[in-house]
């Protein structure tokens, strides 16, 4: 007797990888100016209840297996929590920030010399430029955000500094004024680092380009996740993927079960403090990418369907 055939969806393989990461305790948190919409210098704000979140997150990577550096924070720069701003590293090589708002503007020479005295070659910056907010490492693909703080100009230096292809994507709207609040890269490693190809998604919010980036996301995503304004309003898309686990918002319910539909682990991790100077999990963590030749595992762990 012939069986019926049975079609069984098979999920794939979301592999966890080693991450080296810079952040800095938010001690000197407070909110006294406004360079976002999220920003409030009337409001209240708990310092001790920031450092306690952020202390959360802190863990949280260690658990995983990840690598966590402290970059000690400065008086009068309660923004430097927000260490995705301090840079943008491949390979070794730091290509420093050169922030467009005079509040933050102390804080490149610290995050200089911070790469510097940790074994990175750094790059000064000529174009205004805010790190990791704006630059997304996609495989071999860096997306490069405009519109409110990276300059059009930082994405030819960029090129220019790393030697890869820079796809350059224009937020629109003013809450979403890093790429990083927009778009997260989900599996961020691939090529030879990781055996060979593997494939890079994403998850974006649609709403926060304009049609041309839409339509660069659509032909070179096509498998993306694609968020919900409701999650997109709470920082869900604010979030570090290690390729398996991805930390997110607590309050991103329809983005944390599309990640687990895809077959990732989210783990929600409340910054809901440090959302009052308008930044979230992405924006307190910075990837330190040291060269290859440096890396020792790049796995920490697999997890199959
Ligand atoms: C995506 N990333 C890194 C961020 N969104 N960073 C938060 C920066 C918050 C700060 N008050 C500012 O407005 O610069």
């Amino acid at each position: 007797m012939s069986m019926p055939e049975t079609t069984t969806a098979i999920a794939p393989t979301r592999v966890a990888h080693h991450r080296r990461y810079l952040m800095c305790r938010p001690e000197h948190f407070t909110v006294t100016y406004k360079i976002n919409p999220w920003m409030d210098p009337a409001g209240p704000t708990d310092t001790a209840k920031a450092v306690a979140q952020w202390q959360k997150l802190y863990d949280l990577y260690l658990e995983l297996g990840h690598e966590v550096e402290l970059i000690e924070p400065l008086a009068g720069y309660p923004d430097m929590v927000y260490t995705a701003n301090g840079g943008f590293l491949i390979d070794g090589r730091a290509y420093v920030p050169k922030f467009y708002f005079e509040q933050r503007q102390g804080e490149a020479p610290a995050f200089a010399d911070w790469f510097r005295a940790n074994g990175f070659d750094t790059v000064e910056p000529s174009e205004v430029n805010e790190g990791e907010g704006d630059f997304l490492l996609a495989g071999d693909v860096i997306l490069a955000g405009t519109g409110f703080r990276s300059a059009g100009d930082s994405h030819r230096e960029v090129h220019e500094v790393f030697g890869r292809e820079v796809v350059t994507l224009t937020l629109v709207d003013p809450r979403f004024y890093h790429l990083d609040t927009a778009l997260t890269v989900l599996d961020p490693v691939q090529g030879v680092q990781n055996g060979g190809p593997e494939h890079v998604n994403i998850a974006y919010l649609p709403g926060a380009f304009d049609a041309a980036s839409r339509a660069i996301l659509e032909e070179r995503f096509p498998d993306a996740i694609l968020v919900s304004d409701e999650d997109g309003a709470v920082f869900g898309l604010n979030s570090a993927s290690d390729g398996y686990n991805v930390i997110i918002s607590p309050r991103a319910k329809g983005f944390e079960k599309q990640l687990r539909e895809r077959g990732y682990n989210p783990i929600t991790v409340d910054l809901s403090e440090l959302l009052l100077g308008g930044g979230g999990i992405k924006c307190c963590t910075l990837e330190l990418r040291t060269l290859l030749s440096e890396r020792s595992e790049t796995k920490c762990g697999a997890q199959a369907e």
